[in-house]
Formats: structure tokens, C-alpha cells, sequence
């Protein structure tokens, strides 16, 4: 469990902050702040109405619900996304259309979800040669179907 604040944007007066729908719940359910009709291959960074403050060490990623994906064909075109522990701005939710018809976003209606991550930072360093593998440099299909 970690704590996360959360500030209300003016736009986003009156909607639900981000909640858990089950007592199981990975994600919490995020709304739009902004009515957008996505035509078929359109995307829009839909508004959400908050910002937030991540403590350092981690990560909230926004990731699509399964029932616009299945349903509707919509989806988070960068899923999923990376919301920095030092990002202050407007969490945004880049909603991409899939599907054949257009879908109308509605203020108020559950978009995406939120999942808190811990994040691992890592040192490079630059060397001249790689240890030797079995896979080697085989990949994107090397092992067979
Ligand atoms: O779905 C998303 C993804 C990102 N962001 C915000 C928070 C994140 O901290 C910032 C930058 O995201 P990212 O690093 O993925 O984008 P970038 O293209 O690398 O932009 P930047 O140069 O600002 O890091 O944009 C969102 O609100 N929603
Ligand atoms: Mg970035």
C-alpha cells in the first residue's frame, strides 16, 4: 500500500476521484473529465480532471479496461502509460479508437485504471565485449513458433 495525493482539478469538480470498484481491485477506475467522440483510428489524451504526487521509488501506470477493449475496441494506445513520480501536470488518458464505429467518451464514465508500481532504476556501464549466450543474438521468433 502506498499513499498517493491527489489534487482536483477546477474541470474535474464533481466527479469521482479514482476508486476501486471490488475490495480485490489491482486497478482504480479512472473517469473522463471531457466529452470526445473518437472516430475509428482516432485518439484523444482525454482529460481527467487531477493531478497527483507519487512518492519517489514509484510509478502509476494507466492501463485500458478490458470491456472498452472487448466491446468498443478502445484502448490505451500507449499502455501501458507511465505517469513519473515527479509529474505534476494533468494525468491524461490517451485513449485510442480500434474499433469500426465511432465511440462517444462521456464526462463522468470509467475510461481506464490506475496501477501503482514500484520502480527499478538502473546503472549502465559501457564494456566492449557481452559473455557469450546459447540464445545469443536469436530473438523475434528464433525458437520456433
Ligand atoms: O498515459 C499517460 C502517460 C503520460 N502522462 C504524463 C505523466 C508522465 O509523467 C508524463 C510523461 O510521460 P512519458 O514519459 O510517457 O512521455 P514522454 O513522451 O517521454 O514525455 P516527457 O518527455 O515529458 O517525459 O506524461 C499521462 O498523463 N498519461
Ligand atoms: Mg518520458
Amino acid at each position: 500500500m502506498i499513499a498517493l495525493q491527489i489534487l482536483r482539478l477546477p474541470h474535474g469538480a464533481g466527479l469521482p476521484l479514482p476508486a476501486y470498484a471490488t475490495a480485490g481491485a489491482a486497478g482504480m477506475d479512472v473517469v473522463a473529465a471531457e466529452d470526445v467522440e473518437l472516430a475509428p483510428g482516432a485518439r484523444h489524451a482525454v482529460a481527467t480532471g487531477f493531478a497527483m504526487a507519487i512518492p519517489e521509488g514509484y510509478e502509476v501506470q494507466v492501463r485500458p479496461r478490458s470491456g472498452l477493449a472487448l466491446k468498443h475496441g478502445i484502448t490505451c494506445l500507449n499502455t501501458p502509460g507511465t505517469i513519473d513520480s515527479d509529474y505534476r501536470g494533468e494525468v491524461k488518458v490517451i485513449l485510442a479508437n480500434l474499433g469500426q464505429e465511432p465511440f462517444r467518451v462521456v464526462r463522468g464514465e470509467r475510461i481506464a485504471q490506475l496501477v501503482p508500481a514500484e520502480v527499478i532504476r538502473a546503472t549502465l556501464t559501457e564494456v566492449d565485449l557481452l559473455d557469450d549466450t546459447v540464445r545469443g543474438a536469436g530473438g523475434f521468433g528464433s525458437t520456433g513458433r
